[in-house]
């Protein structure tokens, strides 16, 4: 299928649509195709600064606005989005590589948070305290933090800002959002439908461009208050010792190594299609995607054999084509990054069950199949170091006291699942899994209800939920002596 090219070109920064301010652009790919596929302002230091100019301007209105204004905006960016809900998936798909259907589910998935938190701006309560002494009152009130710096990967280019501004804006903060330079057109796509809505201009502004100047910008610039990150541990650490500077504070989403836990008594069939969906979706590229899978050993062949069945029907291929499941991993660098967990853990003694080669049937793409590794031992990369990729080792464990040990045991903390058919079971691995997220027999927890988060190294802070709005609010008291 010929791709049409997608000609964005420009960011919007107080309700404009501009280049940069050097008019450098840089080149989007269609990671199926390595083809340009478009290309957006190439912005730097000083176009960061003109967006918190922006931000900083518009946050006096805003933050005066009442809930029920801001609800209204957030309600009517919601809609906008989810009436452009197609064009913005297909664009979601030629810059990101991911199926058609998954796209679709991320569009609804980022819209639902702007409907949660149009309701959440209503529910900012406050609190009076009984004070010690009789001539004074304590009132407490919960008030916007500022103006919000968000900076987003390229996994989930349209969920992974909403999940951030919709509790910004509804707490009354305005934003400055960078995305990742690979996904660029979707967060574009989403500020179009903000200008459709009609937020006052400043309110939302979009910075494409360069990562480090850009970050550098916002971390030293005062009039910011906050920072929130989504993407690796290595850079939220960065951006966590430049906040210091001027203490802004912070929300950390970062990296993951999700264990799958699967007891004897788990439904077979369903721990199979739960830890391919876990596995699998984004092509492995997800925060919260399974990275190791501990059978216990009663059921291990059976198990082997189930996943291994099923993993070779998936479809690899095109986004854009109907019948296609496995899309290609986001650029050369990561493909390289997944190869080498399979060889490292092959040449430490791993058996290749299935998948483990590129498809060489789409030229310009980096196309894995999907793999299932056995003999896997603990010393592998692969079982200490993020694969972000369809790959999926497979390991045996006698029983609770070990598995969950051994799950515990690493920098990370995001999400854990298990498979079980016993309520104790499910609920002593539960409380003992050291995880922000804990799927029991479901793979899929993510919504924009529950307060989405790591333990450890995972992160700091959680998106979601009542408790994704606290990230973005100061608590002031005021003592009335009467
Ligand atoms: N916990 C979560 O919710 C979650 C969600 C999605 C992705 N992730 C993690 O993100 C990683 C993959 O995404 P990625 O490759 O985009 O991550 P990344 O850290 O390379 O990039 C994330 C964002 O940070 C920007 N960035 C990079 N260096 C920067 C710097 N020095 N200053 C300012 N900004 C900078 C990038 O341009 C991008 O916008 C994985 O580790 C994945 O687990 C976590
Ligand atoms: O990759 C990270 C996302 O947060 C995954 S999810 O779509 O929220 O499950």
């Amino acid at each position: 299928m010929a791709y049409h090219t997608v000609l964005l070109n420009r960011m919007y920064v107080n309700g404009k649509w501009v280049r940069a301010k050097g008019n450098q652009t840089f080149p989007v790919t269609n990671p199926a195709t390595g083809k340009t596929i478009g290309s957006v302002p190439d912005g730097g230091k000083e176009d960061a600064r003109l967006a918190v100019d922006a931000a900083h301007a518009a946050f006096p209105v805003w933050s005066g606005k009442t809930a029920e204004e801001r609800s209204y905006y957030l309600r009517k960016w919601h809609d906008a989005i989810l009436d452009n809900k197609n064009e913005i998936a297909e664009i979601l798909v030629l810059e990101q590589g991911k199926p058609m259907k998954e796209a679709l589910g991320e569009i609804t998935y980022a819209a639902s948070f702007l409907l949660w938190y149009a309701e959440e701006a209503k529910r900012i309560y406050g609190e009076t305290i009984p004070a010690s002494a009789p001539d004074k009152r304590i009132l407490v009130f919960r008030q916007p933090v500022g103006v919000t710096a968000a900076i987003t990967p390229w996994n989930f280019p349209a969920a992974m800002i909403t999940r951030k501004v919709a509790p910004a804006l509804a707490a009354g903060c305005t934003v400055v959002i960078k995305p990742a330079e690979q996904t660029p057109l979707t967060a574009l796509k989403l500020a179009e439908a903000a200008e459709m809505a009609g937020f006052p201009r400043g309110v939302i502004n979009v910075v494409t461009g360069n990562p480090e100047e850009i970050g550098a910008a916002w971390l030293e610039d005062p009039r910011v208050r906050k920072i929130t990150f989504t993407g690796s541990t290595e850079v939220g650490k960065l951006l966590m010792k430049g906040a210091a500077d001027t203490v802004k504070k912070i929300s950390l989403e970062l990296g993951g190594h999700a264990p799958v836990i699967v007891f004897e008594d788990a439904d077979l069939d369903l721990a199979v299609q739960g830890t391919i969906l876990s596995k699998f979706r984004n092509a492995g590229q997800t925060c919260i995607c399974a990275n190791r899978v501990y059978v216990q050993e009663s059921i291990f062949e059976p198990f082997v054999e189930k996943l291994a069945e099923e993993t070779k029907k998936l479809v690899v291929g095109y986004g854009l084509e109907p019948e296609t499941q496995i899309g290609p991993l986001i650029d050369e660098s990561a493909y390289l990054k997944v190869k080498s967990h399979i060889e490292n853990a092959v040449a430490m003694g791993a058996k290749i069950v299935c998948g483990g080669n590129r498809v060489n049937d789409f030229e310009g793409g980096y196309f894995l199949e999907p793999t299932v590794l056995t003999d896997v031992k603990d010393e592998m990369k692969i079982m200490k170091e993020e694969t972000f990729g369809p790959v999926a080792p497979v390991l045996t464990f006698r029983d609770m006291e070990e598995v969950i040990e051994r799950a515990n045991d690493t920098p990370y903390g995001l999400a854990a699942y298990a498979f079980t058919s016993n309520l104790r079971t499910a609920f002593l691995v539960s409380e003992r899994l050291e995880y922000g997220i804990v799927g029991i027999n479901d793979p899929l927890p993510s919504v924009a209800q529950a307060p989405f988060g790591g333990f450890k190294e995972s992160g700091l802070g959680r998106e979601g939920g009542h408790h994704g709005i606290d990230e973005f609010l100061e608590i002031k008291y005021v003592s009335m002596k009467l």
